[in-house]
């Protein structure tokens, strides 16, 4: 299958998302437009770089380019002041323009933490997206979030700042870990559970082991179409985009709350959507049933159903409401939640109550 191509509808500022086995050498041959002086300033996933580096920089030369790479380690820790210093740093030292692109090529810590590197640089620099994990390819590397962690939270410090070409090949999926494989499968789900019933009914009946070949890509163009859609509607999450969200107030708290390194986005937000659609059986707005859907394929998907199966524990119910006291969709001082009607139907929820949000954690450890 030669690439697909999704368009993301933002004016002046739209972008064509790239998909599939030979993305790399189809999209880097478009990278010209967007390295005036020659060059390619590329940011690398060291692990990715690795396996890939070979095949990127061949089709980088190829488009007439003179790769410059800085090498960085993925995993949440990049996601740092300390990690912006050191590549705003190198990207300063490299005499970097603002009429340069900075190329991205690695998973969503690497995407998130160059693209915030690109908007702050001269005040906004160009900014080019190679995702090279399956998170990255159906999540992160489109809609433009960037930012790094602090000790106060996930991504609590950033910009909206849009990619100009995302490049998503999926023949570099091949040497992702299995773990890696599943967490990105996570972000697939939820877009299923947030508004495409028939999505999830899909991916019950076939699991992730399914995603291969032609069918992985037809999975990431429908995701990113997806979040194309809902990212053109509302750039900034002034309302629909928060529905993205779903299971991540949850996830977020726990990524905060985890032993350093041994938690990973996908299975925090696996959990988170569990507990999104538990809550809304709580409060009265969803079946039970629905609920128990969820669970149960994210479970067959062999990612955390449940906070006794999240890595990095133990997690203190009281610390993660907490934690969800600083989420970003927060308004008035009170905890807003994405929950769900049903499958397919998820739902803003503002107003929650921090108290019975612990006492449901609570249990919610406990089963
Ligand atoms: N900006 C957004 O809209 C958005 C959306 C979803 C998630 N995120 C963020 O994305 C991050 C998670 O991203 P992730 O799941 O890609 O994790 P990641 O970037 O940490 O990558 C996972 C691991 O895979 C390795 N790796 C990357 N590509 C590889 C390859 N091709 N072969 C072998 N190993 C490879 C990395 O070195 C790392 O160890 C979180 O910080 C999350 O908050 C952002
Ligand atoms: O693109 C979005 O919008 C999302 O919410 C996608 C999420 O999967 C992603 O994890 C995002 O980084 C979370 O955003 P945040 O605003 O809650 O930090
Ligand atoms: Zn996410």
């Amino acid at each position: 299958m030669s690439a697909l191509t999704v368009p993301v509808a933002l004016g002046a500022r739209s972008y064509d998302v790239l998909i599939g086995p030979d993305a790399l050498e189809t999209g880097a041959a478009r990278l010209p437009q967007y390295c005036p002086r020659g060059r390619a300033l590329i940011a690398a996933d060291r692990a990715a770089f690795a396996a890939h580096g070979e095949r990127l920089i061949s089709a980088v030369r190829a488009a007439g380019l003179t790769p410059l790479v800085h090498e960085i380690e993925g995993g949440e820790r990049a996601k740092s002041w300390a990690g912006l210093d050191a590549l705003t740093g190198w990207m300063l030292d490299q005499g970097m323009e603002r009429g340069e692109a900075l190329i991205a090529f690695g998973g969503g810590t690497l995407g998130d933490l160059a693209g915030f590197a690109a908007a702050v640089m001269k005040r906004g620099c160009g900014f080019i997206q190679i995702p090279t994990t399956l998170l990255a390819q159906v999540d992160s590397s489109v809609g433009g979030k960037t930012g790094i962690n602090t000790p106060q939270g996930k991504n609590l410090i950033g910009a909206f700042h849009q990619p100009a070409l995302v490049i998503a090949d999926t023949r570099v999926l091949d040497t992702l870990p299995e773990r890696e494989i599943r967490a990105g499968y996570a972000e697939i789900i939820k877009a299923g559970l947030i508004a495409d019933a028939p999505l999830f009914e899909r991916l019950e009946a076939l699991g992730p082991k399914a995603l291969q070949g032609d069918a992985l890509v037809r999975a990431i163009a429908d995701a990113v179409a997806f979040k194309a859609r809902i990212v053109a509607e509302d750039e900034t999450e002034r309302g629909v985009r928060a529905l993205l969200n779903l299971g991540h107030t949850f996830a977020h708290a726990f990524e905060a709350e985890a032993r350093p390194g041994a938690l990973v986005h996908g299975e925090a937000v696996a959990a988170g959507l569990v507990l999104a659609f538990r809550y809304s059986v709580r409060r009265g707005l969803c079946p039970q049933a629905d609920a128990d859907r969820a669970e149960a394929h994210i479970a067959a998907a062999g990612l955390p159903a449940r906070i006794a199966d999240l890595p990095g524990g133990p997690y203190e119910p009281a610390r993660l409401t907490a934690r969800m006291g600083s989420d970003k969709k927060n308004t008035g001082g009170a905890i807003t939640l994405v929950l769900a009607r049903a499958i397919g139907e998820a739902m803003i929820a503002p107003g929650a109550d921090a108290a019975d949000l612990t006492a449901f954690l609570q249990e919610e450890t406990d089963r």
